[in-house]
């Protein structure tokens, strides 16, 4: 079994093993015995299996054990190569690097990736010796306006950069009114106690907050960082996001504008409910490993700019570490990126719309990095207090063009730009080991998908690069389009044919176990990881080692001393094999139906909420249907009720008008009767008694006219009787009108007229 990566291979594939605190566990992992560069392990099932399966072994470009430190791994698994590959050159483009852990939960990637409170891991190593080569050609993009244009109108990912002392301000500058944010999962919220103190992520450091008093840290801090004391006291007038340390060019501002009105914007997934809180800024980074003799191939003729994002993929979606930095207290939606095409880079996918950094210094790519590690979802499973819910990303873009000969007058060249990626991988984990429940198991399913497909690439490479070692063997497709994951972490390791030509990228994958951890979860992750694979020895029933011993004999020895299996034993490794294999695909469907049993019973109960919330609803609008058109029954009612008022008004008025008329004609009546009467009296008495005789006369005379005036007047009074005879049964209907109407305000209507009619004549209403 040939451990050399073969050609075919996307991965040099390392496994490290992890020093194991449980001490009540059997091993059942085993090194091969080689002290120089070990590169095959043997595990054997524990004792107790059930299942009776094989012992296998396994190849790997090289297998580091326990005792082995940080620096050796970072030496030795060839990711200064692939450093120095990404610098490129004299003369060269850089060359794409990835660098990405896999394994169980707890096994020790986070640990490989980002180091622990006194040690380094890969990325911080890496940054170090980036900064070590590039810092005396590094361009200062945030004094030279021209640069920093130049460098994002270079980017082909529709970025927004930012020098490093814009982004740090934007959130240290605001720590004190909780500028800053850390996502964390509901299993981090329920348990805030804890979170503050085992919850702390590998690379997060001992801040100034944590020791010693404020004017102490302040010292502290200059004396370690006086390159970034600018940082520490923001102008008070400006804007704490917008802020900048010094004067800025326009274009600064203007990409700051964009970006944080692009924040603004963000709205399509809702965090975990998040505790928005106060990071302070770290004070001390870990030193440890040294790495001050490292040597690499650089391009003199060439100045560069090292740019820093990082982003996570949290169940299938792509989101920025770096974005949600400015936040507020309350809970942000963040918005998920895509990986796609640009108009810059129709050829190549890229992550579109990242928040990049420009970072000058170590110490500012090392805060930054913390930042969004800050924001990374971690939560404390039953397998690893600190454990990734995510996989984390984290890119360091080296732009390089060539430098004018002469800078005053000189035109520097295009930039180019490569990437080295880091991914610390989400580990695999089982939901009965892990103790998982609601969303953090939700996380793990599709962790664990996503690791599937990832299995399945790995897989499909090891087999085309076994394949391209036999004559005729066909290669097949290695499926990496299947989640986010397998296509971010494969679709730059195949060369393009479009405009821009750009090789393959070079990727290591660094395998961690745990000798003493879980068998069933390390062997299967050791089976598609491995660059090859043997069933030697069976651990098989009796019967079939009373079989095999009858059809091995004799048996022959290969170049390597190993003992070559005869027909029979062959046929039972490659039963073994596929016994294996449905084994490993039993378990994987195992998990998923265990996945799929939790996600039908959320869907369910998800669906009974929301049926009885379209019941509430339903009845919170008939109740407010009725109550409308009760209001608008009254509103009806009174409207009608004021018509009906002013009409009887119309008509009580009428009547009012009649009787006022009927009653100064018949004043007017008697007033002339009585004048008449007391005229003709008057005359009698005056009258001589010479004129008796002809008194008599004219007395008799006027009794006549009386009489003839007393008739018409009695005419008259007849029909004025009539006429009152005639209103009256008008009035009559009226008040039998005014009896239909229930209101006790008409009442007091209907006896108006009756007062008002009592006249000169001193007759009421009634009397009439
Ligand atoms: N090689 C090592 N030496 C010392 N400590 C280690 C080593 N590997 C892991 N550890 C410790 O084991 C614990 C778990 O490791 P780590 O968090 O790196 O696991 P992980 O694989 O990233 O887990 P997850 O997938 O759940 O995030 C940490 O406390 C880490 O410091």
């Amino acid at each position: 079994m040939d451990a050399s990566k073969p050609t075919a291979a996307l991965f040099d594939v390392y496994l490290r093993l992890r020093p194991s605190s449980a001490t009540d566990k059997e091993r059942f992992l085993d090194v091969e015995d080689n002290p120089t560069a070990p590169t095959h392990v043997t595990i054997h099932p524990p004792a107790n299996d059930h299942r009776k399966r094989a012992i296998e072994r396994f190849a790997f470009t090289r297998v580091y054990e326990e005792h082995v430190g940080q620096r050796e791994i970072f030496e030795s698994t060839g990711v200064l190569p692939l450093v120095e590959g990404v610098l490129g050159g004299h003369g060269r483009a850089g060359r794409d690097g990835l660098v990405a852990t896999l394994g169980v939960t707890g096994s020790g990637k986070s640990h490989t990736i980002l180091g622990s409170k006194s040690q380094r891991g890969i990325t911080q190593l890496t940054l170090d010796v980036l900064f070590q080569q590039t810092s005396p050609y590094l361009v200062d993009a945030e004094m030279r306006p021209t640069i920093f244009q130049s460098l994002c109108s270079a980017d082909v990912s529709e970025a927004y950069l930012l020098p490093a002392s814009a982004y740090l301000d934007s959130i240290y500058s605001s720590g004190e009114n909780g500028g800053f944010s850390r996502a964390t999962t509901p299993a981090l919220v329920r348990d805030s106690a804890r979170q503050s103190t085992i919850y702390k992520f590998p690379g997060s450091f001992p801040s100034l907050e944590d020791s010693t008093s404020s004017g102490t840290r302040q010292q502290v801090f200059d004396r370690l960082y006086p390159s970034l004391a600018k940082y520490q006291d923001p102008p008070p007038t400006t804007p704490s996001h917008l802020s900048l340390p010094h004067s800025r060019p326009n274009i600064l501002t203007r990409s700051i504008a964009k970006l944080t009105s692009h924040l603004q914007q963000e709205s399509s997934f809702i965090s975990a409910p998040s505790s928005k809180r106060y990071m302070p800024r770290v004070s001390t980074f870990p030193q440890s490993p040294p790495l001050d003799d490292v040597t690499l191939d650089i391009d003199t003729s060439a100045e560069y700019a090292i740019v820093v994002s990082m982003y996570e993929v949290y169940n299938d979606r792509i989101f920025d570490l770096l974005a949600a930095s400015t936040s507020s207290k309350t809970p942000q939606k963040r918005r998920a990126l895509l990986f796609k095409p640009t108009e810059q880079s129709p050829d190549r996918k890229v992550v579109a719309g990242l928040r990049k950094v420009i970072c000058s210094t170590l110490d500012e790519a090392l805060l930054v990095l913390e930042t969004g590690l800050h924001e990374r979802r971690v939560a404390g499973t039953g397998s690893n207090a600190a454990s990734s819910r995510s996989h984390g990303f984290f890119c360091l873009d080296v732009k390089k063009r060539r430098r004018p000969a002469n800078h005053a007058a000189g035109v520097s060249g295009p930039w180019s730009s490569s990437t080295l990626t880091v991914v610390d991988l989400a580990g695999s984990e089982r939901a009965r080991t892990a103790k998982t429940a609601g969303a953090t198991l939700a996380e793990a399913g599709k962790i664990n998908e996503s690791l599937m497909y990832l299995g399945q690439c790995m897989q499909m490479q090891s087999d085309n690069a076994r394949n391209s070692l036999v004559a005729g063997g066909v290669e097949k497709m290695v499926p990496f389009r299947q989640c986010k994951l397998t296509e971010l972490l494969f679709s730059n390791s195949f060369s393009t044919h479009g405009a821009i030509q750009k090789a393959p990228q070079k990727a290591i994958m660094i395998v961690t176990a745990d000798p003493l951890g879980d068998f069933n979860a390390t062997s299967q992750i050791l089976r598609y990881s491995a660059l090859a694979r043997e069933v030697t020895v069976p651990r098989i029933p009796s019967v079939t080692s009373t079989f095999l011993s009858g059809a091995m004999t004799p048996h022959g020895k290969n170049a390597s001393g190993r003992t070559t299996p005869s027909a029979a034993q062959e046929d039972l490794e490659q039963a073994l094999t596929q016994l294996a294999r449905l084994q490993e695909e039993l378990e994987v469907t195992q998990v998923l139906l265990e996945e799929e049993t939790f996600r039908r019973q959320e869907a369910e109960a998800s669906w009974q909420r929301a049926e009885s919330r379209i019941e509430e609803v339903e009845a919170e609008i008939r109740e407010e249907l009725v109550e409308e058109m009760e209001a608008q029954l009254q509103l009806e009612q009174r409207r009608w009720r004021a018509a009906r008022d002013v009409e009887m008004d119309a008509q009580d008025e009428h009547v009012d008008r009649k009787l006022d008329l009927l009653t100064q004609q018949m004043s007017i009546y008697e007033d002339e009767t009585a004048e008449q009467e007391n005229d003709r009296r008057e005359e009698l008495v005056i009258s001589s008694p010479t004129k008796m005789g002809k008194r008599d006369k004219t007395v008799s005379t006027e009794q006549d006219g009386f009489r003839d005036s007393a008739g018409a007047s009695a005419l008259k009074y007849t029909e004025l009787e009539d006429e009152n005879a005639v209103l009256r049964e008008k009035l009559a209907s009226i008040e039998r009108q005014k009896e239909q109407m229930s209101s006790p305000s008409k009442k007091v209507r209907v006896l108006k007229p009756s007062r008002r009619w009592m006249g000169s004549a001193g007759v009421s209403l009634e009397d009439v």
